[in-house]
């Protein structure tokens, strides 16, 4: 069976993700296109070969679309997530599932009353090679039982419409989603504490950031959030145990000796950095889709988790850096044990 994807949101990764669907991975096809901004719908679509809809509700109950992929701003995720569920139609969200607590919980609702499935998260790390291999070697117990996670999350530069609450919300969200399923355990507070401002960055922004969360069984995790580091795209991960550790491997690039120097190039770009990731994201979701199976990717209950945690982030540093308890719901039996 070929998928026929509908996309909701034709901007900047909407578009990636199309020719990704399109020219990536197999079994798929994109037949509709929405967007707010009707002219860009309508550009992205001719480029496509699919129709351009009014808006994501006539998207979702088209008979020319199997499945939905939400790639529009977080604000509208909620919206078009509770429509998909309701039609009864698999539904794949880019990260944040919804911008609140109260709206992943209502998703969450929709999904458990509708008996199975139907919702996977953008969070593309768990499909990335290096984290996978991690994952691994951590169920395999040798390190014995995890004690303490170093991560940094450095990204070259952001815009000025980047505010601080966006480390929280738009950066540290990849880690927080990645250590609750490389850990399998969940996060119960958060810290956030800012160093000394780099001068490379516009004013209003508090950045490097450092981020210190807890999990229920006392594994301790520091995440350096530095978005104007200038050299690169840079992603750390370290869990130490009692027994060793493991490290998240660099990407793999050619050994470079010139000048008297030896050196590897450092990425600038997280759509580098994790294209194999996003491939096998969709590779593995279309293949749940065309199967009818439950997508085993990060769940609705997954994206109401990060954004409890990210909220608990947010209110650290707008308090100055004290430590705040997350405020999660239980977790449902439908979702399983593990995080
Ligand atoms: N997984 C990742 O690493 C990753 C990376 C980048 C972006 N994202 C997420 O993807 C989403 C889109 O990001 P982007 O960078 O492509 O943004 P963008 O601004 O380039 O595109 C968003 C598009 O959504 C459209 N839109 C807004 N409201 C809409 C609505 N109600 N219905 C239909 N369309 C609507 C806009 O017109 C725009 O074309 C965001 O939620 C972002 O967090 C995830
Ligand atoms: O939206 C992007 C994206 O999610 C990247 O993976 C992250 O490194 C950036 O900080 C963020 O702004």
């Amino acid at each position: 069976m070929t998928v026929r994807v509908g996309v909701i949101g034709a901007g900047m990764i909407g578009q990636d993700h199309i020719r990704r669907l399109t020219e990536v991975v197999t079994g798929a096809t994109v037949t509709a296109v929405a967007d707010v901004d009707t002219g860009r719908a309508a550009e992205v679509a001719a480029r496509a070969g699919a129709t351009a809809l009014p808006s994501g509700a006539d998207l979702v109950a088209s008979p020319d679309v199997d499945a939905v992929l939400v790639t529009s701003w977080g604000p509208a995720h909620a919206e078009h997530v509770l429509n998909a569920i309701a039609a009864g139609k698999p539904v794949f969200c880019e990260k944040p599932l919804a911008t609140t607590a109260e709206d992943c919980l209502r998703i969450v609702e929709a999904e458990r009353a509708h008996g199975r499935r139907l919702v996977q998260v953008g969070f593309m790390r768990r499909f990335d090679a290096g984290y996978r291999q991690m994952k691994e070697v951590l169920s395999t117990g040798s390190l014995g039982a995890p004690l303490i996670v170093h991560c940094a999350h450095r990204n070259p530069t952001v815009p000025e419409s980047y505010h601080s609450a966006m480390a929280a919300q738009d950066t540290a969200v990849h880690e927080i989603d990645v250590l609750r399923w490389l850990l399998d355990d969940e996060i119960v507070s958060a810290q956030v504490v800012t160093p000394r401002a780099t001068s490379r960055r516009f004013a209003h922004l508090k950045d490097p950031q450092i981020m210190i969360f807890e999990t229920a069984s006392g594994v301790r995790i520091d995440l350096e959030v530095f978005v104007n580091c200038q050299y690169g795209y840079d992603i750390q991960c370290e869990v130490v145990g009692e027994d060793g550790l493991v490290r998240l491997p660099d990407p793999a690039a050619v050994g470079i000796r010139t000048a008297a120097r030896h050196g590897t190039v450092v990425l600038q770009d997280w759509k580098d950095r994790f294209a194999d990731a996003f491939d096998t994201e969709f590779r593995e979701w279309v293949a749940s889709v065309a199967a009818g199976t439950e997508p085993t990717g990060p769940s609705s209950w997954d994206g109401y988790a990060a954004t409890v945690i990210t909220d608990a982030a947010v209110r650290s540093l707008e308090a100055g850096g004290e430590t705040v308890t997350t405020d999660m719901k239980p977790r449902p039996a439908f979702y399983g044990d593990t995080a």
